[in-house]
């Protein structure tokens, strides 16, 4: 019996209904369930608050997960050999109906692997692999790969065009969205690679590395709950712009856990700017700033210049250079950081000074004085005097203000860094309330690092609350039996699940909260996308947040760009891994068409840039377009060009990426024309028309780009062609150029 595409449209809508109206019930279950237990209130103590709270964020969240699986619900099924009447449905999540038979299967399980998998070479036991294509809730296209030919010979048909090409061929919107249902095979080995050990992803522009490296965080955190629950999962991005741009891929996929930071976000309460100074930014990258910020450590102990005269309570001892030599050693001795070992500093000197104290009160008061003298360190340590000439040899630290000073006073840095000249000490002086740029993120770090804590007197209140908070956790705990049977509820929600959720909660508190807000967080895994532009100091930085090296680094170490980047994974990934990583890569561009693809790689190997160069998948329509005016028509031709352009994109995405110095004219000239429509990065649906650099460009993608002055892009960078050739390959439709003067080479018509 053979169907029509209407027949099989029809069949397929009416199951995929009845997924969705499963979805539909367990959403108004928990809907249900999350009233009544709001309802209930707090009766008594706080622990039956504490319960209700567990309970009430279980359902938000599953209700949460619910609502994000709502686009596109399904995406495949797979017909299997010797299993002719149960097609496995692949989707977002697992479902199961309410005799737990089950509906759909989530697609990072092990029985889903092969709809991404199955090759006509390997069929894995595929007979038939079907996508999906929703409209709503209603299937709107169907496209089948049969696998086993005699499939065909019993009578089936099959349908379709591609269900690939039609993702690609979609609008852009600002925000990176799922590949879940079109993840190729390339790609999927390597988002199913095991948790340990580093995984670098090397890719040329388009290959999916971006989207390769979020599915992977989703599937980890999948197959690995247990090991990541706890310890959390660290995304880190190249800019915050990058970072709004990929931030709804994973709550679509489910997944909410995650923190996502962008580089100069990584240090808790310091908001970095970019470093625009690439001499300053490639030495603050080098790995020998570390030995520079411990001896500015070091250095801030300081002996006295002579013997100093405290007075206590009337009583005038001495301070001599020996006594706060000698406490510096003990202190030093304890190998603790900075300010724990200033507690022992503190401590020898004021035992020496109260017993200077005591035997001066004793002459003074004769032998017969028996009076009790343990008060006389408590004196000591309150004497103004005293306190002032501590700090003066050891004064408490915070990173910010070593890392400030560092950079604002001269002797300071002369005295850190004898082996920087004095050309690159003078390229590193800035102002001390000058804004932190992300090269110094690392170098705060590494200072905190050494300091360890400040004394913070809220400290011992917070560490008392935690106390606090962690036993009546427990006690809600306990008492959950009680609370289920109170809220009516047998049977939907299991005891292990509430607790599940208290450790998951705190997990969460902790990985999206408190793993934010604590620099020592071990992290279980951390994906690291763009990553050929870290800095050695960078990756310093990332390896002490997960100790345990679990990592998948995402790159292209053609784009580099940074100063203080990569120029080959090997030489990066060396000081912190070793030989010890496995290296993938992506051969496929799946955004731009070889047409331009073709083009922007004329352009990096007439510079000699070592590249890969991947396999378009399409060829596109038009080839780049090059447009050549004066220096006065400059901005005149851009909007002309603009106007024609936003015409072929028709509702897309259009992107202008400028030299820096271009930026802000361009921006406001732009805006003068369209308005409200111009934005400044990954701005969303609102604003279909984006003015930036080469630089925030990296990692996004429009539907049309136009490029001016791609000479310019390249002298900015010291004559690099890695932001020209990042900007060529962000269209996925067009690409125009507008030019003044010469073309880069391999440019030109
Ligand atoms: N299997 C796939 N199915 C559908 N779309 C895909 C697939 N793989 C990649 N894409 C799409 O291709 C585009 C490029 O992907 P992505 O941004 O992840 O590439 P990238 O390698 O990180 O690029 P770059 O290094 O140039 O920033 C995105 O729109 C992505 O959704």
């Amino acid at each position: 019996m053979s169907e029509t595409i209407e027949q099989d449209l029809s069949a397929e809508t009416r199951y995929v209904a009845k997924l969705y109206a499963r979805l539909d019930e367990l959403r108004a279950e928990k809907v249900q369930q999350l009233g009544r237990t709001r309802a209930q209130g707090a009766v008594g103590s706080f622990q039956n608050m504490s319960e209700r709270d567990s309970f009430a964020t279980l359902y938000e969240d599953r209700i949460a997960q619910l609502d994000a699986v709502e686009d596109r619900l399904v995406f495949g099924r797979l017909d299997m050999a010797g299993h002719t009447d149960t097609p496995r449905y692949i989707g977002r999540i697992g479902l199961s109906d309410e005799e737990l038979n089950r509906l759909m299967i989530d697609w990072r399980a092990a029985e889903a692997a092969p709809f991404y998998q199955a090759t006509a070479l390997n069929p894995r036991g595929v007979r038939r692999r079907r996508h999906l294509m929703l409209k709503g809730r209603a299937v709107a296209g169907i496209e089948d790969d049969v696998l086993d030919e005699t499939w065909l010979d019993e009578g089936h048909t099959h349908h379709g065009e591609g269900a690939l090409m039609a993702a690609l061929r979609e609008k852009r919107t600002g925000r990176m969205g799922d590949i879940v249902g079109t993840i190729q095979a390339e790609q999927d080995a390597i988002i199913r690679s095991a948790l340990p050990g580093a995984v670098v992803v090397q890719g040329g522009p388009g290959t999916g590395k971006t989207a390769v490296a979020l599915h992977r965080a989703a599937y980890l955190l999948y197959e690995y709950r247990e090991r990541l629950k706890n310890a959390g999962v660290l995304i880190v991005g190249p800019s915050n712009s990058f970072m709004r741009y990929i931030e709804r891929v994973l709550p679509s996929l489910g997944e909410t856990g995650v923190v996502m930071s962008s580089v100069g976000e990584l240090y808790h309460g310091i908001h970095a700017v970019p470093e625009t100074n690439r001499t300053v930014a490639r030495i603050k990258g080098q790995l020998s700033m570390a030995k520079v910020v411990a001896a500015a450590v070091r250095n801030r102990q300081r002996l006295l210049a002579e013997d100093r005269t405290v007075v206590v309570e009337g009583t005038r001892l001495t301070l001599t250079r020996g006594m706060v030599r000698n406490a510096r050693e003990r202190a030093r001795h304890t190998h603790k950081p900075y300010n724990q070992a200033r507690e022992t500093f503190v401590k020898v000197l004021v035992g020496d000074l109260a017993e200077q104290l005591r035997q001066k009160l004793e002459e003074s008061a004769g032998q017969s004085s028996t009076s009790d003298r343990s008060y006389l360190p408590q004196e000591v340590r309150e004497s103004w005097d005293v306190r002032v000439a501590l700090n003066l040899c050891w004064m408490p630290m915070t990173p910010q203000k070593l890392i400030a000073e560092l950079f604002a006073n001269p002797h300071l840095l002369a005295a850190a860094a004898p082996k920087l000249s004095e050309a690159e000490r003078d390229a590193l002086y800035r102002r001390a309330e000058s804004p932190f740029t992300e090269a110094d993120v690392p170098l705060l770090d590494e200072a905190a690092e050494l300091l360890g804590e400040a004394e913070d007197p809220q400290a011992a209140v917070h560490a008392a609350q935690y106390q606090r908070d962690v036993e009546n956790a427990e006690a809600a705990l306990r008492n959950m039996n009680t609370m289920l049977e109170n809220a009516g509820i047998d049977g939907v929600v299991t005891a292990e699940q509430v607790a599940g959720v208290n450790q998951e909660t705190s997990a969460r508190l902790t990985a999206a909260d408190r793993a934010v807000a604590d620099r020592t967080w071990a992290y279980g895994h951390i994906v690291v996308d763009e990553a050929q532009e870290l800095s050695p100091m960078q990756w310093r930085l990332l390896v002490r947040r997960c100790p345990i090296k679990s990592f998948t680094i995402v790159g292209d170490i053609a784009q580099t760009s940074a100063a203080s980047g990569a120029s080959s994974w090997a030489q990066a990934l060396q000081p912190f891994f070793g030989d010890r990583f496995a290296l993938e890569e992506l051969t496929v561009n799946y955004r731009t068409p070889a047409q331009i693809a073709d083009a922007a790689v004329r352009v990096a190997q007439a510079a000699g840039l070592r590249i890969t160069t991947p396999q378009a998948v399409r060829e596109g329509d038009w080839p780049p377009v090059l447009t050549e005016t004066t220096p006065p028509r400059l901005q005149e031709t851009l909007l002309e060009a603009l106007g024609e352009e936003l015409a072929f994109s028709a509702g897309g995405l259009q992107a202008v990426i400028v030299p820096q110095d271009l930026l802000s004219a361009t921006r406001a000239a732009v805006q003068a024309v369209y308005g409200d429509r111009v934005g400044t990065g990954s701005g969303g649906l609102s604003q279909d028309i984006v003015v930036i650099s080469a630089r925030e460009s990296k990692g996004l993608e429009f539907d049309g780009v136009v490029i001016v002055e791609p000479q310019q892009l390249v002298a900015e960078v010291d004559g690099g062609v890695g932001d020209l050739y990042v900007a060529m390959t962000r269209t996925t439709q067009r690409l125009r150029v507008i030019h003044t003067g010469q073309l880069p080479a391999g440019l030109e018509a």
